[in-house]
């Protein structure tokens, strides 16, 4: 409603093997000690898949060769008046090796073993949607980091 609300706008990348996905422990920040894909803010002047690339090799040493736009987050945490706008990504064709960086330990998780209980609460709700394919757009009012007071998620269209 109010347009004066701060947007700030975020990649978050995930790397994909047939049986697998690449996790990075973050070590400091905004989630720190979460598993997550690999992302952040976007920069003036690079567009968000640019800024999707950059994060990735920065985080974990990876280049993505191509990229598939999977899904948008929208996070709201009560008495911030901010709102994150996440791009989530996938990649299938990327080259380099795996680093470990100084905000991610980076790891290859089987898709049957996905770390929930040391991820965000959110990841649950929507990773089954990224699995299957599907476009998804959700949207998560948390309160601190623990507790998620609404939610929705739909499926825009089916890639
Ligand atoms: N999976 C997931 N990721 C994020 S932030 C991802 C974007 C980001 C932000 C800052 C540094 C690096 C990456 C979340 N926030 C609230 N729930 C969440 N779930």
């Amino acid at each position: 409603r109010d347009q004066m609300t701060a947007k700030k706008v975020f990649s978050l990348v995930f790397v994909r093997n047939a049986s697998e996905i690449l996790l990075g422990m973050k070590k400091r920040g905004f989630g720190q000690g979460k598993w997550n894909g690999f992302g952040g803010k976007i920069e003036p002047g690079e567009t968000i898949p640019e800024g999707a690339v950059r994060e990735l090799q920065e985080e974990c040493g990876l280049i993505a060769k191509e990229l598939k736009n999977v899904g948008l987050l929208e996070f709201k945490f009560e008495g911030d008046p901010t709102l994150l706008e996440v791009h989530v990504f996938e990649t299938h064709e990327y080259h380099g090796s795996v680093i470990e960086s100084e905000e991610m330990l980076p790891k290859w998780y089987n898709l049957k073993n996905i770390p929930f209980k040391n991820m965000w609460l959110d990841d649950e709700h929507w990773f089954p949607y990224m699995l299957r394919g599907e476009f998804f757009k959700g949207h998560f009012l948390y309160r601190g980091e623990d507790l998620i007071l609404k939610y929705n998620i739909q499926v825009l269209d089916k890639l």
